[in-house]
This record gives structure tokens, sequence and C-alpha cells, in this order.
């Protein structure tokens, strides 16, 4: 499904934010990227949605290398895969309805699959009743349901997720989290980047550590090996 193959990031004022990565994330793998602050988890995830370019090597996706992709091929590579953010990044103007629609309607689908699609996907977010309400009428856990509604409902391959219960209660990150397991097991690969360390040693899932650009761990069942 992913794989990155000898990939090295250089940023233009030189820091190396990656050093001869190689890793490979299979269909329907749960993985989690862990490391300190500046570790390249930032990095890793930019790269996989080709926000920016590898200095080295390859990134296979679905049997493509997407650093070669042409600049009309993007679209199609972004359709594989929904992120979701810290911040929830939801349209402030946009209902909750308007926002997960607004994402089907970018890649051109139909009304007709619109209006079938979104009420499903918002009942398996649990926010049947919210359709109605701005994104600045609800609870902070229920926005972060709003972007992952987003993020699904064209039927990615992958679910991308950085630090996504980053701005959630303990509670609500866990909820968070026990939609992205419901999410993963309906097929979804899902990459999570995170600093929750309780998150991650409860789920035990597969666990990619990065620390000053190198993987340094990579577990089945990994735990979070850090103390913050
Ligand atoms: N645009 C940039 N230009 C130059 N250096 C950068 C840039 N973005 C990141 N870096 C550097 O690359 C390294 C990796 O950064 P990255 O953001 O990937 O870390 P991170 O693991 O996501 O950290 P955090 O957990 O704090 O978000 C750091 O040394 C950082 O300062």
């Amino acid at each position: 499904m992913i794989n990155f193959i000898n990939v090295t990031k250089q940023y233009a004022k030189g820091a190396i934010a990656l050093s001869n990565i190689n890793i490979k994330i299979d269909k329907g793998d749960f993985a989690f990227i862990v490391g300190p602050s500046g570790a390249g988890k930032s990095t890793f995830i930019k790269l996989l949605l080709k926000e920016i370019e590898p200095t080295k090597g390859k990134i296979i996706i679905d049997g493509i290398d997407i650093t070669k992709l042409s600049l009309r091929k993007i679209p199609y590579l972004r359709r594989k895969m929904g992120v979701v953010f810290q911040d929830f990044r939801l349209l402030p103007n946009k209902t909750v309805y308007e926002n997960v629609a607004f994402a089907m309607e970018i890649i051109e689908a139909s009304p007709k699959e619109i209006r079938r699609q979104v009420p499903t996907i918002l009942a398996m977010v649990g926010l049947s009743n919210k359709a109605k309400m701005y994104p600045n009428q609800l609870s902070g856990g229920e926005q972060q349901r709003v972007s992952i509604a987003r993020a699904i409902v064209n039927n990615p391959a992958v679910l991308i997720a950085d630090e996504p219960t980053g701005n959630l209660d303990p509670d609500t990150a866990w909820e968070i989290m026990k939609l992205m397991k419901q999410i993963n097991r309906r097929g979804t690969t899902i990459v999570m980047a995170t600093h929750a360390k309780e998150i991650v040693d409860l789920m035990q899932q597969r666990v990619i550590a990065i620390e000053g650009g190198r993987i340094v761990r990579d577990d089945k069942k990994g735990v979070y090996g850090y103390e913050d």
C-alpha cells in the first residue's frame, strides 16, 4: 500500500528531517508514528500527502511512485487519502452536512450520490442529529468527528491523521480512537502521528518510532516508549 524506499528529506535551510527511511505499510494496517518533537513525523506525513518532495528516494502508494506523478494526476492520489488534523480545519460558514458534502462536490460526485452518502457517513460518526449545525456550535470531539466524516466520505484507501486527539480531553480522545479503529476494521489503512502515550499503549497497534530523522523502532504491537 505505502512503501518508502531510501527516502531522505533535507529542507532548503539545511536540516535533514528524514534520513534514508525504508518503511512498508500494508493495506489494512493501523500504524502509529511516534517520536520526540522535531523527529520528522510531520515531514513523513507531508511526504505521503505530496505536500513536499523528498530530496532522494521513492514513495510508492498503491503501486505508483508519487514522486514521479504529473500535476494532472495529483487529484487521483488525493482521492486515495483522507486527512485529519489536530485543529479540525472545518469550513466555518458551512454546516456539518455541507462540510462533508463539499468533499464530495470537489471530486464531482453526483448530487444523488451526495444525498445518499453524506447521511450514511454522518450516522457512522454519530452526528446525524447535528447535520444542520455550524462548527462553532459543536464540541471539539464533535468537530473532529465531522473532520473524520469528511476524510472518509469518498472511501479513501488510507486515512492519515496528524495528532488527531491533540486538542481533545482524554475521554473524547478515546471516543475518536474507537471511531478510527472502526474505520480501520472496514479495511481502511490508518497512519496516525501522535504524542498520545496512553492511547498508543492501550491500542496495541503497530508503532513506528522516528528519532532524529531515522526509524529506530517498528513493532507490531508496540508501545509509545517516551515519557512525554
Ligand atoms: N519547512 C522547513 N524548513 C526547514 N526545516 C524544517 C522545515 N520543517 C521542518 N523542519 C525541520 O525538520 C525536522 C523535522 O521536523 P518535523 O516537523 O517533521 O518534526 P515532528 O516530528 O513532526 O515534530 P513535532 O512532534 O514537534 O510536530 C526539524 O528539525 C525541523 O526543525
